[in-house]
């Protein structure tokens, strides 16, 4: 049974699908700090959160069980996606459920900020019949749009509706899509001059954070105005404040502060000219079931060790990869284990080579499986596909990916090296045949043809008559009974390899005995796990 603890407030109906899981149990707590948190933690598989719990080290640390972290939303920045990675936690978002609710209510907020319905409300309710307050229409203005992702371009979509003229900037607008959108590519600096009106959008980074402070606000045009529905920091607040003060901005509003909640005596709370929402941009009914709707589908598959997407600290993978990697994903980790069980020394780099069907594809997240498999020797259950390639980069271990053998007949081919620190290098490779599922076609130099299942014994020895015997004769009187059986040689007489499938785990003083069998080098255990 799985248990997912909910800590911010989540819709019932997004994550009903969590609820009626017959595998799962759902724990809603919100409210909790840090040291509550840390206390519960170590019993919840995974963790569903919004923006208010901040995801620490400390939690993930004590969360032992912990395997996916789902943030209902967009924004990570309240998870620690380092700390996360190194735990093989993995972290998901859902990042297209409240792109139109957020790019309303900046439209809302962009409005609200032109007309000043928020001051004249106030006015209104308190008994004051004021008509001085007099705005600005949007038509025939132009809108800085900075950070044209999903919601930046929604924004720019609507703007043109109102008979704006729009600039935008993101490092990965192009040319062709600005015009596709109907507005004009732009930078930062076209922006800030030009501008009437500045909506941001991007996340908050080392790059953005303050991306608009004191040098931008000082060559806007007098009386413009900005609104930030992203995230607390893209605007420098302070700069904002003065600013607003010189009279170069004539207002702003914003749904995000640098610290929120922000203190009560934060000059936002007390400047006629800004207009604040408590970060509300996706708080609609559709908006918070389709995000819930999509991290507990998500969450779900990640628990059943189902295939995935949206995962954060992952690279994204297009679902008709994902289609195609995912029948080898467990014959790589197979492979990967396998080749680990033949080594005993220290890996220094692990080679994998894809042919055939696999040359072509983006094979990373298959490697993840391999390298997990590798590992998962030393690492046990700490490693998983999450965190494989980062501990195999924080242990020191190469990880080189070639996509150019040769095939040898197969349609497709993994092959799986592993050099070690004596300079020795072992190699397994493995293919899907079609119709007959997964089978292990090579063990460093000789041609094999076993299914990586059940228990096998692995023995290395001199190609002489009567050995297949002796061995069997043994694993007999010792009730091992074997299943089936392949040997492989280069030459007559030469050296030779025999993999046997055995019904059972074979006890490690009957290994022992076989090592000691006439012209046998060497008898080892092969387990997957
Ligand atoms: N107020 C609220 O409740 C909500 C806030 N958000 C926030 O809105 C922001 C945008 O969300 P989405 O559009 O869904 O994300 P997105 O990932 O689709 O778009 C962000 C864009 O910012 C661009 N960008 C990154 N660095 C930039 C830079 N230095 N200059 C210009 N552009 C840059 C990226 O290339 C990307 O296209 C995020 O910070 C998200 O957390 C999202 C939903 C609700
Ligand atoms: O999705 C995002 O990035 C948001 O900022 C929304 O935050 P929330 O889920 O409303 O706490």
């Amino acid at each position: 049974m799985f248990k997912v603890l909910v800590s911010d407030p989540i819709s019932d109906m997004g994550i009903q699908q969590l609820m009626d899981a017959s595998d799962v149990v759902v724990d809603k707590k919100t409210g909790l700090n840090e040291d509550e948190l840390v206390q519960i933690i170590p019993e919840y598989d995974a963790l569903l959160v919004r923006s208010q719990t901040k995801v620490t080290e400390k939690i993930m640390e004590a969360g032992k069980n912990l395997k996916v972290i789902g943030r209902a939303g967009v924004g990570v920045d309240n998870i620690n996606l380092e700390a996360a990675t190194k735990r093989g936690i993995v972290v998901i978002n859902a990042p297209d459920g409240n792109t139109i609710t957020t790019c309303e209510h900046a439209f809302a907020m962009m409005m609200a900020l032109a007309r000043h319905i928020p001051q004249a409300y106030a006015k209104t309710i308190q008994g004051t019949w004021d008509r001085k307050f007099l705005g600005v229409e949007l038509r025939n203005k132009t809108l800085g749009v900075l950070g044209m992702g999903r919601i930046g371009s929604e924004v720019a979509k609507r703007a043109k509706a109102f008979g704006m003229d729009i600039l935008g900037y993101d490092p990965f607008l192009t040319e062709e899509r600005a015009e596709k959108l109907g507005i004009k590519l732009a930078t930062v600096d076209d922006i800030v001059r030009n501008a009437d009106f500045i909506t941001v959008h991007t996340p908050l980074t080392p790059e953005t954070k303050h991306m608009i402070s004191r040098p931008q606000f000082e060559v806007m045009k007098k009386g413009m105005r900005i609104i930030n529905c992203a995230r607390g920091g893209v605007v420098d607040e302070m700069a904002l404040v003065e600013a607003i003060d010189q009279g170069i901005v004539a207002g702003a509003a914003f749904d995000v502060f640098e610290k929120e909640p922000p203190e009560a005596d934060h000059p936002f709370l007390h400047n006629p000219k800004i207009i604040v929402t408590p970060h509300l941009g996706a708080s609609t009914v559709e908006a918070q079931e389709n995000v819930a709707i999509d991290v507990s589908e998500q969450v779900l598959h990640i628990l059943r060790n189902e295939p995935f997407k949206n995962a954060v600290n992952m690279p994204p993978v297009a679902p008709s990869v994902m289609n195609k990697l995912q029948p080898y994903f467990e014959l790589g980790e197979k492979l990967g284990a396998f080749a680990a069980q033949l080594n005993n020394e220290a890996v220094q780099e692990i080679h994998v080579d894809y042919a055939g069907d696999l040359a072509e594809v983006d094979t990373q997240p298959l490697t993840r499986y391999i390298i997990k498999g590798v590992l998962s020797r030393h690492f046990g259950s700490d490693v998983n596909t999450v965190n494989s390639l980062h501990l195999a980069k924080v242990r020191d271990v190469n990880v080189v990916v070639s996509q150019a053998s040769a095939t040898k007949g197969f349609t497709n081919l993994i092959s799986v090296s592993l050099k070690t620190q004596d300079g020795a290098e072992r190699r397994v490779a493995g293919t899907l045949l079609n119709g007959y599922g997964a089978r292990i076609v090579q063990i460093d130099k000789f041609p094999v043809d076993i299914a990586p299942e059940g228990h096998l014994i692995f023995i290395s020895h001199n190609d002489k008559p009567g050995i297949i015997g002796s061995v069997g004769t043994l694993l007999g009187k010792n009730d091992v009974n074997i299943a089936a059986m392949q040997v492989g040689r280069k030459i007559v007489g030469g050296e030779a390899i025999m993999v046997l499938t055995v019904d059972k785990e074979t006890p490690k003083e009957v290994l022992g005995e076989l090592t000691k069998l006439p012209e046998i080098n060497k008898a080892q255990q092969i387990a997957f796990a």
